[in-house]
């Protein structure tokens, strides 16, 4: 099901950036004393200059001195991939401040990176994973407080030379410097994203930030998790000046000199916040700036997320109390927030994340750098976007006719252009990806010629087994390279049944990908049973570098998540049709913590690919589709209610300026009277309370989750809870649907389900999994 609801609704989700994810990985320890594992070399360039520049820091940190009294500190954790602050880290940097303190030769210092990608991305996640109370966490955040405070409060400027990821932790010990140099790399991004983690920052982000960009970009920028660039850091006052990566040093020792000798300023020390803002300039405007903005928030982030309202708390207290009663503020949440379920769930779903950045199959030699896509429609079009652009891969896009062509490569072009509007790219860069999609179709010459550059070809023609068939024999008979590999894009058909018309059956393979593809995170890579581990490595890999998670999956109908979300949605007929009303229904499953209700997702996916899914899902999976009569469906088609695209399906849509309004269809209403179920009435529904609503919808996602654990159609919960949370948008905050049963409980979820078998039907019966589960007691994810 191309579902651009539940897309856009999982869209959300990667936006909020609720769902990432790390292996965890034990910190290395760190033996000796602090000054000794920072590896602290006091040099001076004037002694030993070629020593001093060559050698290898021994520890996270490094100084260099230059003969006029700069004191070059580098960061560079060898022991991690990325600097972060881990516990070594923070101990090498007190190791800094003693020497920057007590060094009299020392006029100015400079902290830079040793790293290509990371100044330093944050606070080590896996070292707050590891605190076990509330006030272990409060005490984390006030040591880094405490850090940051007396590097703020040096005598001697202090300039942040910034290349690489600077996030959370990373950003705070940036704002504590006295100036902020962010380089122009395309790795280079500044944000504190501790909100998607469940948290706040917590080392004085919140009163710091608000100083350097106002309160309102504060608040957004904290709120959100966004991650600005180079100029847009300068833009909003985050960053003093920009430079390229190349001229990064230098710039930033020369404004160290500057700083020291006083030719150029620091920025007054508690900037007025910034007086030009009207309602930033007074404590009326604030109160009302802090007003409505909490209003906002507690619309939007509800009572699943309360990170959001404590950030916007702990500003407060800063703006109205000062910086020490604002820090005891965050301190406290910081502790309180990171003992919440949700901070849980979010962090587990980050390192999920990360883990799922791992190809565990054969990597190929070389990244794909030609990728033939075939089809040109909405999917096609989008699968030849990502290659083209974060894949950075030549893309020979493919479609029977001209306009076809030309509608997917305007969809493109359409799209980088919004990035260039939005400032999100350069037109420069914007060109160099629509320069990349070569386009192709009947009666034009020359793909026969290109056609052997491919290293993988992707498939998104319609959805019909003879039409594929007949491309694959086209492509081989054309010159299809040997070694490369033929993907299909379907979202329906048996990969096995595709590979039948190939010659190689072995290097045939499903990808996934969900609607709107450039916008969408998740991939599945489905194998058949004949599909080679080499093409599976070089599916995932390409998949990567698009820039999307991924996940295998067995070739099964519905694949993994499709297959989810089939006897979901059958529960929300089946409830529509026992008298729920549909803008309940939606307005439920949202409480529930999905972005989208059922019934609008199943208007958005279109009500004849609802149809079709269910009918198609019914076949094969049989009473596990029960409960409803899905023929309503088709008597909607009937009437012309296709949902979204035909403007009324279970909604009427508004036209034009009112598009995104909808108001329940009185025809559809007055259809689903007609298949209410026996003794079923609309009154005795609206009697049904919501918990019931919400657990039988949930209880059919997760018996079908189940089912496909148990059958190794997902290799791991983890890959379960991952494919669930990107690709339908299951609540971040309950961290996938393997990681809500552990909550709830395998026994207690037997028992609910049970219940509901016995009432409702066979639908319900719970799986042989969770009886085992339930019966020894176990936890799908047991290290939590
Ligand atoms: C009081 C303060 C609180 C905080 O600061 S909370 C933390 C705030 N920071 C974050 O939330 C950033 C988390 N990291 C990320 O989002 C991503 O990573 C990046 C965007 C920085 C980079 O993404 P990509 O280029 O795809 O690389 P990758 O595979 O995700 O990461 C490379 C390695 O770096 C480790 N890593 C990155 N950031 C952290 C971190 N903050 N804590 C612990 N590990 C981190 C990963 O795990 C992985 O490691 P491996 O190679 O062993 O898998």
């Amino acid at each position: 099901m191309r579902a651009s609801a539940s897309a856009r609704a999982a869209l959300r989700v990667a936006r909020s950036g609720a769902a990432r994810a790390v292996v965890a990985r034990v910190a290395a320890a760190q033996a000796a004393p602090a000054m000794a594992r920072s590896g602290i070399q006091a040099r001076s360039m004037a002694d030993k200059p070629a020593a001093a520049a060559a050698a290898a820091p021994a520890g996270p940190t490094s100084i260099e001195m230059t003969e006029d009294g700069i004191a070059i500190i580098t960061m560079n954790d060898l022991s991690e991939r990325m600097n972060v602050l881990n516990k070594g880290m923070m101990e090498a940097f007190e190791g800094v401040l003693n020497k920057l303190e007590s060094d009299s030769s020392i006029r100015a210092a400079v902290l830079m990176s040793g790293k290509d990608d990371s100044w330093v991305a944050g606070a080590d996640i896996r070292m707050l994973d590891a605190c076990k109370s509330a006030e272990e966490l409060a005490t984390l955040a006030r040591t880094g407080q405490k850090m940051m405070d007396r590097l703020a409060g040096l005598k001697k400027p202090v300039v942040a030379a910034i290349n690489g990821f600077c996030l959370g932790g990373g950003a705070e010990l940036a704002m504590a410097c006295h100036y902020r140099i962010v380089s122009t790399g395309s790795k280079t991004k500044i944000g504190l994203p501790e909100v998607q983690l469940g948290l706040l920052p917590g080392s004085g982000g919140t009163q710091r930030l608000p100083k350097l960009v106002g309160i309102q970009n504060a608040v957004t920028m904290m709120t959100t998790g966004q991650q600005l660039d180079a100029k847009r850091a300068k833009r909003n006052g985050f960053a003093d000046s920009v430079a390229d990566p190349f001229a990064l040093r230098d710039a930033a020792l020369q404004a160290a000199r500057g700083l020291a000798d006083g030719s150029l300023k620091r920025k007054p020390k508690a900037q007025p916040l910034v007086p030009t803002r009207l309602l930033e300039g007074t404590s009326i405007g604030r109160n009302v700036l802090f007003d409505q903005a909490g209003k906002m928030i507690a619309k939007k982030a509800g009572t699943a997320y309360p990170a959001p309202m404590e950030i916007l708390n702990a500003v407060r207290a800063g703006v109205e109390g000062g910086h020490a009663k604002g820090q005891e503020v965050e301190a406290a949440a910081f502790g309180k927030l990171g003992m919440t379920s949700v901070s849980a769930a979010l962090r587990s779903i980050y390192f999920a994340q990360t883990a799922a950045k791992k190809n565990p199959f054969p990597k190929p030699a070389e990244p794909a750098s030609t990728v033939a896509v075939l089809g040109a429609g909405l999917m096609g079009a989008g699968i030849a976007e990502v290659t083209a652009h974060k894949a950075a891969a030549t893309v020979l896009l493919r479609d029977k006719t001209l306009e076809g062509l030309s509608r997917g490569e305007k969809q493109i072009s359409g799209n980088m252009d919004k990035k260039v509007s939005r400032r999100r790219m350069t037109k420069a860069a914007a060109d160099a990806v629509t320069s990349r999609v070569l386009g192709f179709c009947d009666g034009v010459p020359g793909w026969d010629r290109q056609l052997p550059r491919a290293d993988v070809v992707v498939e998104a023609v319609f959805e019909d087994l003879g039409l594929k068939h007949s491309v694959i024999k086209e492509l081989e008979a054309t010159g299809l390279r040997p070694d490369a590999i033929l993907a299909s894009n379907t979202s329906a058909l048996p990969i096995a049944d595709l590979a039948k018309a190939s010659k190689h059956p072995e290097r045939v393979i499903g990808m996934h990908y969900f609607s709107p593809v450039d916008k969408m995170p998740l991939l599945e890579v489905i194998p058949h049973a004949g599909t080679s581990d080499a093409v599976v490595g070089r599916a995932f890999d390409l998949g990567l570098k698009q820039g999307k998670t991924v996940i295998v999956v067995k070739d099964v109908p519905g694949f993994y998540v499709n297959r989810c979300l089939g006897p979901f949605m059958a529960e929300a007929f089946a409830l529509m049709q026992e008298g729920v009303e549909a803008e309940r229904l939606d307005k439920v499953m949202r409480d529930f913590g999905f972005p989208v209700g059922p019934v609008t997702l199943a208007d958005e996916v279109g009500i004849d690919v609802a149809s079709h899914v269910n009918s198609f899902l019914t076949e094969h999976l049989g009473e596990r589709m029960g409960g409803s009569d899905a023929t309503v469906l088709r008597d909607m088609m009937d009437r012309g209610m296709m949902g979204r695209k035909s403007g009324k399906g279970f909604f009427v849509y508004g036209k034009g300026k009112g598009k995104g309004a909808k108001t329940v269809n009185p025809d559809a209403k007055a259809l689903l009277a007609k298949y209410l179920k026996k003794g079923a009435s609309v009154e005795a529904a609206a009697a049904m309370d919501d918990a019931t609503i919400q657990d039988r919808m949930a209880g059919r996602f997760l018996i079908e989750a189940l089912l496909c654990l148990q059958d190794g159609i997902i290799r791991s919960p983890t890959d379960g809870d991952v494919g669930a949370i990107f690709g339908i948008g299951f609540p971040p905050f309950r961290g996938g649907p393997f990681r809500h049963i552990d909550a709830v409980g395998a026994d207690n979820l037997r028992n609910q389900l049970r219940g509901f078998a016995a009432k409702y039907g066979p639908q319900f019966n719970p799986p042989r999994i969770l009886n085992e589960y339930a019966d020894a007691k176990k936890r799908f994810h047991p290290s939590e």
